[in-house]
């Protein structure tokens, strides 16, 4: 399949279904690569990098999150989204299973770190996939690694992503570990000595968790983190194409919604992650982290036969513990 068939499919499954929009873009050249610089050539390319917003795509935003905001969830129902998260995720693995398990192009693009891990050369390096899902992160890894000594581990507080994980044919607990448990939790799990990790992968994690748990999941990462380790972040920008297209009934707090499936999904901007990861170590004045890369890809995708437009915005941050 050419890459533009492939990119024409994901456009089709764009605009069929949010959990396909959401999770399952893979592009296929790194992000910055293609500018769109003359608007009539808009359709000639499936998509374009880096795209600056016009005044109407800015307005067409702006008028989405007031209609959402004149009808959010009722506040009675609020409640039981957030006490039976890992249910709706325990019921969205159940129904896909590993579904959503695919080769992304984009991790070795744009964490290049995580492969110099699987050099024989590279040493014993760990490290930590939190909120692993089907393992999207892990198993590329495993697969490709010639390093001995790179230990790889996995946790998701849905022990259906979980038995998902461990029930892959390449799944191996001399070279990997995939357990339950929950990011936003007081302690660091039993299986993770505190200062051990060289990186902590966080892709499309925390805009799942609640807003009021985001210090409690920093500064678990922060714990578990050697000294000048990193986290590797990838995450929902605001007003990208799946918070726009929210409808009534849906909106929990602001830039906070609760998908159809009751998964909950919130949209950050870079200075919202930039002052969590940044914030003072506990009962101290130092930051945590040393801010590497803290980039906002804007991707236009086109559906070139049907003329759509498709304003995409991810985040994408590697913090290093100072
Ligand atoms: C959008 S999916 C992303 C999965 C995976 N990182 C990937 O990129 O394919 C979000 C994942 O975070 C998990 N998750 C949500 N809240 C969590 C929490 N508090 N602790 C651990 N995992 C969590 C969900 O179960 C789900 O697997």
């Amino acid at each position: 399949m050419s890459t533009t068939d492939s990119v024409d499919q994901e456009n089709k499954k764009a605009c069929s279904s949010s959990i396909d929009v959401d999770q399952e873009f893979d592009p296929a050249a790194k992000f910055g690569s293609r500018l769109l610089t003359d608007q009539d050539a808009v359709f000639n390319y499936n998509a374009w990098d880096n795209v600056e917003w016009d005044e109407e795509q800015e307005k067409h935003a702006l008028s989405q999150i007031e209609r959402q905001s004149s009808s959010p969830v009722p506040e009675e129902l609020r409640e039981q989204y957030h006490s039976n998260a890992a249910n709706y995720w325990n019921k969205f693995y159940h129904i896909n299973e590993n579904r959503f398990f695919k080769d992304r192009n984009w991790l070795r693009l744009e964490f290049p770190e995580l492969f110099r891990t699987l050099d024989p050369a590279a040493g014993s390096k760990k490290i930590f996939e939190v909120g692993c899902g089907a393992g999207n992160t892990m198993f590329p890894l495993l697969q490709e690694s010639k390093n001995p000594e790179l230990y790889v581990y996995g946790a998701d507080f849905s022990s259906t992503a979980v038995e998902v994980v461990k029930s892959s044919p390449n799944y191996d607990e001399a070279r990997c570990k995939a357990f339950v448990w929950d990011l936003t939790s007081s302690s660091i799990p039993e299986d993770i000595e505190p200062e051990s990790l060289d990186f902590v992968v966080l892709i499309f994690v925390l805009s799942a968790i609640h807003p009021d748990t985001w210090k409690q999941a920093v500064a678990n990462a922060y714990k578990m983190l050697k000294p000048g380790g990193v986290v590797l972040l990838r995450d929902y920008g605001r007003h990208d194409l799946a918070q726009l297209r929210f409808k009534a009934g849906r909106l929990l707090d602001d830039n906070f919604y609760i998908r159809g499936d009751g998964t909950r999904v919130y949209f950050f901007t870079s200075e919202e992650l930039e002052s969590m990861f940044t914030a003072p170590v506990e009962g101290g004045s130092n930051p945590m982290f040393e801010v590497q890369q803290n980039a906002v890809d804007r991707r236009l995708i086109v559906n070139r036969s049907k003329k759509l437009k498709m304003y995409r915005v991810w985040l994408q941050c590697k913090f290093k513990k100072l």
